[in-house]
């Protein structure tokens, strides 16, 4: 894949950690290709800010026009503007280039340094409310600026909550208030995401270290070029966290004051990822999220490596595949009320009990109760809707379908049996509401998640692919149409069972 194109527009740091530079070497070394509107000149190093000097009006232009006509980007990070003729100017631009290739733009709303120097001019916060905010897809304030920005001090849970909504209201699309600073939550570094439809809250341990200069140049940065590798935003808010945190955890001292975050590649350690508050846990009451949830994990699966994984809609099938050596298998009925399925599901589960297979119901968690099945497989939807303690506590197993590493994250604070992950290649069998993966971003999930869960691929998967998906180190391959649509089911699927288990 050839490196998307991220633009930052920011302002120089002289000590090479934030602004530009810190910019530049996260997009980078996320797999981006960064361009760079230098808006002021600062002179600062790690103890201090001795000079912000806007560069001028013409030079500002004249970058942006440069871009524009030979390198538009996928993504924009704007950071420091050092006055409310800039990014009233910035505006237009923008506003242009959202009619023409619609570039994502995510603005960290700089105002002052971590070191208490006032960065901009007074005149950049009118100008941010009555021109910028309209032509950013998403805007980064810390504690600090979501005060200035919207006269509510995040001085509670409910109070992030409260000047999130106002910069909705000022014409924000959304907002993600950066808690590296919040006093009400000591051990934690906790971030909000809101797009006024939805509200997601990550927290991470906070890591103990002086040196985190460039930590929301590099977050929004990040944010910018995950987006620009197409990943949706919920996956990059994670993955954005996950780069920072990882940066703290090496980042060096290098002057006499805070050293810069290290910028080392794609995050690959769990640990360094943040957890999605659900509910159930004290940092969820403490946020004012609630609502059922499974009291305890559910029951494991008896290995790591569930194999061949082929999902049918008949019993009879079902029957032959377990004569063909098939031990991991699942009922997929689609569209049909439980007195219609209900049939089937029971013979379904004796089926599975005979044969001393793993026999997973799809979607009727209900039924799957009532007849005491091996396991549920359900989808994110489900989770809100189905009664997952009742599944949980009747000591039935849970699989869970998930599209990206946010749905991961969630779903693995659901301790579930396994994760589905997909849909990986294009498929028929589904319409699916996301993009396919592709056998890069399988890689990287697996190398994340593979000791926590079983792990299973789905999502057009042909007889052809089976070796390649393999080679990701997956426990499970999941498939429909490679069986069902083969001239010889039973030869197809103990060719599968050869090459996923043999
Ligand atoms: C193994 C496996 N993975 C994913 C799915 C998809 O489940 P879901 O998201 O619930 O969608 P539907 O199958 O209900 O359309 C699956 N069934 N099995
Ligand atoms: C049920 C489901 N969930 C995600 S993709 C998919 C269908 C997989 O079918 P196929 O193997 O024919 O692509
Ligand atoms: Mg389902």
């Amino acid at each position: 894949m050839t490196r998307p194109i991220v633009w930052t527009i920011a302002g120089s740091d002289s000590g090479g950690g934030a602004g530009i530079q810190a910019d530049l070497h996260t997009i980078h070394a996320l797999g981006g290709h960064g361009c760079s509107v230098i808006s002021a000149i600062t002179a600062q190093n790690s103890v201090a800010v001795s000079m912000v000097e806007p560069v001028l009006m013409q030079a500002f232009s004249q970058q942006l026009v440069a871009l524009a006509s030979d390198l538009p980007a996928q993504a924009i990070k704007i950071g420091l503007l050092p006055g409310g003729l800039r990014a009233e100017v910035l505006a237009r631009y923008l506003r242009e280039y959202r009619r023409q290739w619609q570039p994502y733009v995510v603005y960290d709303p700089v105002a002052i340094a971590s070191t208490g120097k006032a960065m901009a001019q007074e005149s950049l916060l009118p100008a941010i409310k009555q021109h910028l905010l309209a032509e950013v897809d998403l805007i980064t304030p810390n504690a600090i600026e979501l005060a200035a920005l919207s006269g509510i001090t995040p001085d509670s849970p409910a109070n992030v909550r409260r000047g999130a909504a106002a910069l909705l209201a000022m014409g924000a699309r959304a907002v993600l208030v950066k808690g590296g600073h919040f006093d009400w939550a000591p051990e934690q570094a906790i971030d909000f995401y809101t797009d006024g439809e939805r509200e997601i809250w990550l927290a991470s341990a906070r890591v103990e270290t002086t040196h985190g200069h460039g930590t929301g140049c590099t977050l929004s940065s990040a944010i910018a070029t995950a987006i620009a590798l197409d990943y949706p935003i919920e996956d990059a808010l994670v993955l954005a966290k996950a780069y920072v945190t990882q940066g703290l955890k090496a980042a060096q001292g290098l002057g006499a004051g805070p050293g810069p975050v290290a910028h080392l590649g794609w995050p690959t350690d769990l640990n360094d990822f943040p957890t999605v508050v659900m509910p159930g846990s004290t940092l969820a009451e403490q946020l004012g999220i609630s609502g059922p949830h499974p009291k305890a994990e559910f029951a494991p699966m008896d290995t790591l490596k569930l194999g061949l994984y082929p999902v049918v809609t008949s019993v009879s099938l079902l029957e032959q595949l377990l004569d063909w050596g098939v031990r991991t298998l699942q009922l997929r009925i689609k569209d049909k009320t439980d007195d219609q399925v209900e049939a089937d599901i029971k013979a379904a589960v004796e089926l599975g009990q005979r044969f001393n297979a793993r026999l997973f119901i799809n979607d009727y968690w209900r039924l799957a109760i009532k007849h005491g099945a091996y396991g549920v497989h359900l989808g994110q939807e489900d989770i809100e809707i189905a009664d997952l303690e009742a599944i949980r506590a009747a000591g039935i197993k849970l699989g869970l379908s998930t599209h990206g590493y946010y749905e991961m994250l969630r779903a693995r604070e659901l301790k579930p049996s396994y994760l589905a992950l997909g849909h990986i290649f294009p498929t028929k069998t589904k319409d699916m509401p996301s993009r396919p993966q592709g056998l890069e971003r399988l890689h990287r999930y697996v190398a994340l998640m593979e000791t926590e869960f079983p792990l299973v691929a789905i999502g057009g998967i042909s007889r052809d692919r089976v070796p390649l998906v393999a080679e990701t180190g997956i426990g499970s391959i999941a498939l429909v149409t490679a069986i069902t649509e083969s001239d010889n089911p039973e030869a197809a699927t103990r060719e599968l069972l050869a090459l996923v288990e043999g």
